[in-house]
């Protein structure tokens, strides 16, 4: 990036001070400034940027980008735009050698399912000889590396970041989930979506967009954004598909269960096995479970199927695709007298409810519905009692524990649950989460379908600001191996 360039892409109401020697990156966080950087104020909901003008240039930035006026007695260019925080993504793409411009981009949003779709496409991709890689909240996967996500969708300068690692290892297609949070801070501002794809909205993080409105307003944004060569995949069976589509340019393809809309779709079959779905005239066979996925499995297809790639191609891959980790993932039975384990994430009200009602939809009157769940510390004390009765009304056996206990004493958190059990005597209370996981693989029989809930993918439990490994799912596959041993052993 040249000075000239710089200032063509600022599109600036003023320039002031020296022309800069050299522009290393783009910084719009004063700490991450190393000499010749760029920095770029935003004002934030904790910060603003401006305030930290004075410590960029301290660190060597070269060039500051403002929106306000702000004073300095340093001798660097300042750039005045209109507007920063629009400004940052389309920048940040042009520093970044506009990756999303050389890549297929395809961005999920929805209140729920974006991990599992995004995960479900990218699986399907590999299979199809492309290159996928994957940018969400389980963590991104970009030529053959796996990194951590802090964010569901990062800030517009990871994000470009991510984007040119991901053109370079050779990826072809980029999936990404896109947060309604991302959305409304133009996040993903400059990346042209080839495909966009809604999930569903229902009530969630209304502490930050107030009301359902501005949050539906918020997501159709993405849709919005799109140019008319564009595809839009869309739920229409969400009452706000309307919303999405309203000012989208882009074509629209909307599927359905349940109406005659562009795709219509059909579950021919939803039980503890998986799913059996027809979209169209094709019939999908998935190992994943519930209504819900039969959902997300029709939108990974014809996200795959709007690249012009073969309806028995796709739905062959769909069919060894095993979704997002800890999204109610199955862990292998290995033998028939083995429960069933699933690890879900679900660490709400109504996240633990949606997947406990639709498990006790699909089981048989034979197969009982187990689970060992708890609550984080340092969050939310309210979802604690509700969370128990939800636990409750559905399963059959509830084995309270903990999640991650952060800096609340582990069984302090526990009593807060335990308030909300209408016959607490029934629940059986282990707080070590090690011990309550095993003993419930281990006493369980054939007919038991257990989830373990609130952790998901992590690999940690965070206690007293430390992070331990830990993983629900290789604790619970040890105990599932135990027990084929101790079958062994007792001749049984
Ligand atoms: C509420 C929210 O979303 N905040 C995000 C937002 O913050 P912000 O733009 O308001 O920034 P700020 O912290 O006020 O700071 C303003 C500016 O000052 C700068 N600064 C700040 C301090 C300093 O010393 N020097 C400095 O230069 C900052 O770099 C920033 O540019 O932009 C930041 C940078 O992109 C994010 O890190 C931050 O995410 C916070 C940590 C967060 O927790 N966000 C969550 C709620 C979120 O975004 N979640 C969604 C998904 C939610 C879901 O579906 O569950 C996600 O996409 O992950
Ligand atoms: N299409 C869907 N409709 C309703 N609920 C869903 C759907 N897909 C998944 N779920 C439920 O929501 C939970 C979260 O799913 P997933 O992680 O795929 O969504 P997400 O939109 O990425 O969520 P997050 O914002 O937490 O990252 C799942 O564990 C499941 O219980
Ligand atoms: N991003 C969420 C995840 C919570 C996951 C759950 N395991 C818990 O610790 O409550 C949070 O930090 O609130
Ligand atoms: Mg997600």
């Amino acid at each position: 990036m040249n000075f000239n360039e710089l200032i063509s892409l600022c599109n600036p109401t003023n320039v002031s001070g020296p022309e800069p020697n050299d522009i290393g990156v783009l910084q719009h966080d004063s700490r991450k400034v190393s000499p010749d950087d760029v920095f770029i104020a935003i004002r934030g909901i904790q910060a603003d940027g401006h305030e930290y003008v004075k410590e960029a240039v301290a660190r060597g930035a070269s060039v500051v980008i403002i929106q306000e006026p702000v004073s300095t007695e340093e001798e660097v260019c300042i750039i005045q735009v209109a507007d920063t925080r629009g400004l940052l993504g389309p920048l940040a793409q042009a520093f970044a050698g506009n990756p999303a411009q050389k890549m297929k981009i395809i961005g999920i949003t929805g209140t729920n399912g974006k991990t599992t779709v995004a995960t479900l496409t990218y699986q399907i991709l590999q299979q199809l000889n492309v290159t996928p890689a994957l940018l969400g909240t389980t963590g991104k996967w970009v030529g053959g590396q796996t990194m951590d996500s802090n964010l569901t969708t990062s800030d517009p300068v990871e994000l470009a970041k991510d984007m040119q690692q991901a053109k370079e290892a050779g990826a072809t297609h980029l999936i990404m989930e896109v947060s309604s949070h991302a959305l409304d801070q133009q996040r993903v501002n400059g990346i042209d979506f080839d495909i966009a794809a809604f999930t569903n909205l229902s009530h969630d993080h209304l502490d930050y967009h107030q009301d359902l409105n501005n949050y539906a307003q918020a997501k159709a944004k993405l849709f919005i954004s799109l140019n008319p060569q564009a595809k839009a995949i869309i739920n229409g069976d969400d009452e706000y598909a309307i919303h999405m589509i309203e000012e989208c340019q882009a074509e629209i393809i909307r599927f359905s269960f349940n109406k005659a809309l562009e795709v219509e779709c059909q579950v021919l079959s939803n039980n503890t096995e998986g799913l059996v779905i027809r979209i169209g005239k094709i019939l999908i066979e998935s190992s994943l479970m519930g209504t819900f996925n039969a959902y997300n499995i029709t939108e990974a297809f014809l996200i795959c199927r709007s690249f012009g790639f073969k309806k028995e191609a796709i739905a062959e891959a769909l069919g060894k695709a095993n979704g997002a980790p800890g999204r109610l993932e199955r862990l292998p039975r290995k033998e028939k007298t083995q429960p069933l384990v699933l690890v879900d994430y679900a660490h709400t009200p109504d996240a633990l409810e949606n997947v406990l009602r639709t498990l006790s939809d699909i089981k048989t009157e034979q197969e009982t519905l187990h689970v060992v769940f708890g609550c984080g510390g340092n969050r939310d004390h309210s979802k604690r009692p509700k969370m128990a009765a939800i636990a409750e009304k559905y399963a059959n056996k509830v084995i309270l524990t903990s999640d991650n206990p952060r800096d609340e004493d582990p069984d302090a958190i526990i009593e807060e649950v335990l308030s909300g059990f209408k016959n607490p005597e029934n629940i059986e209370r282990i707080t070590d989460r090690r011990k309550a996981i095993v003993k419930a693989v281990t006493n369980a029989d054939k007919d038991a379908i257990i989830l373990i809930a609130g952790k998901g993918h992590e690999t940690y439990q965070e206690v007293k600001g430390e992070r331990h490994h830990f993983d629900d799912k290789e604790i619970a596959l040890d105990a599932l191996d135990n027990r084929k041993s101790n079958a062994k052993n007792t001749g049984g």
